[in-house]
């Protein structure tokens, strides 16, 4: 089963302009990534699939379930873009608390923090309070959060944002280790040559409009033929987009 967003439409306001107009889009199975300029709408549309906003029209649905369901958002997990530490709370008493709010009983919750601090790799920081983590340790608990109540599509909002080129690559490794027909994984990214080589399928956006969603292999075919191997991602990116690949520096 997948979110379906079928002819979408969102605005900030009432007399705001839409940012999406009759958007249609499913989310494919493995890893994907979404990719698009600043302001492409990218969050907007996260946040719709992750029943946070409600379209002004349109579907949003996973199988049977609307997006303002409960049970929607028990399937379905969320990873914003700035994941807050919790003043006193440990790892594992944020991640587990995040289980409990989605519906879990307390017990299943802190049972289940310690192996969702596992996948993350942040058993050894599971009693640190969030507030002395670093930003990608942090971001790790953010993910095992996502992970605590098993949802079967994650929606990542730019994890790698700030993140050393280290960090950036223990975290990708997780996010392809996490990926499977069982668990879809949407990521908004900047980090085009980073991660469009690792995932299964890529969707550009531009102005709130699909450019381009298909495999991986389909998205890189359009980087001219001239364009080296290690630059095709970010060729292909622009071909789609019309945007300068704004990768981190390396
Ligand atoms: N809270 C808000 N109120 C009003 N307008 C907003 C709000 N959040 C986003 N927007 C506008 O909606 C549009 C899409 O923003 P969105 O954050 O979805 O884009 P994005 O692709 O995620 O961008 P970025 O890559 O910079 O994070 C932008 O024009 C933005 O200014």
């Amino acid at each position: 089963m997948s979110i379906e967003l079928d002819a979408v439409s969102y605005a900030y306001g009432r007399r705001s302009r839409s940012i999406l107009s009759g958007l249609s889009y499913t989310v494919p199975d493995g890893f994907t990534i979404l990719l698009g300029p600043n302001g492409a709408g990218k969050t907007t549309t996260l946040k719709l699939a992750a029943g946070v906003s409600r379209p002004s029209q349109g579907s949003v649905r996973l199988g049977r379930l609307s997006s303002d369901s409960r049970a929607y958002r028990t399937k379905v997990a969320w990873m914003p873009q700035t994941v807050t530490a919790m003043t006193g709370l440990t790892a594992r008493e944020q991640v587990a608390y995040t289980g409990w709010l989605k519906g879990m009983s307390r017990r299943a919750a802190w049972d289940a923090s310690t192996g969702a601090l596992d996948q993350v790799r942040m058993t050894e920081h599971a009693d640190m309070r969030t507030k002395r983590l670093s930003g990608g340790q942090l971001r790790r608990v953010g993910v095992a959060s996502a992970l605590v109540h098993g949802a079967e599509v994650l929606l990542l909002d730019e994890p790698t944002a700030g993140m050393d080129p280290t960090q950036r690559r223990v975290f990708r490794d997780l996010v392809i280790g996490l990926a499977s027909r069982e668990v879809r994984v949407l990521l908004s990214t900047h980090d085009v040559a980073d991660l469009a080589e690792e995932a299964d399928h890529v969707t550009a956006l531009t102005r709130g409009t699909i450019t381009f969603s298909g495999s991986t292999g389909a998205f890189l075919a359009h980087a001219p033929a001239h364009v080296p191997e290690a630059r095709r991602a970010e060729a292909a990116y622009t071909a789609l987009t019309g945007d300068e690949a704004a990768g981190p520096p390396r």
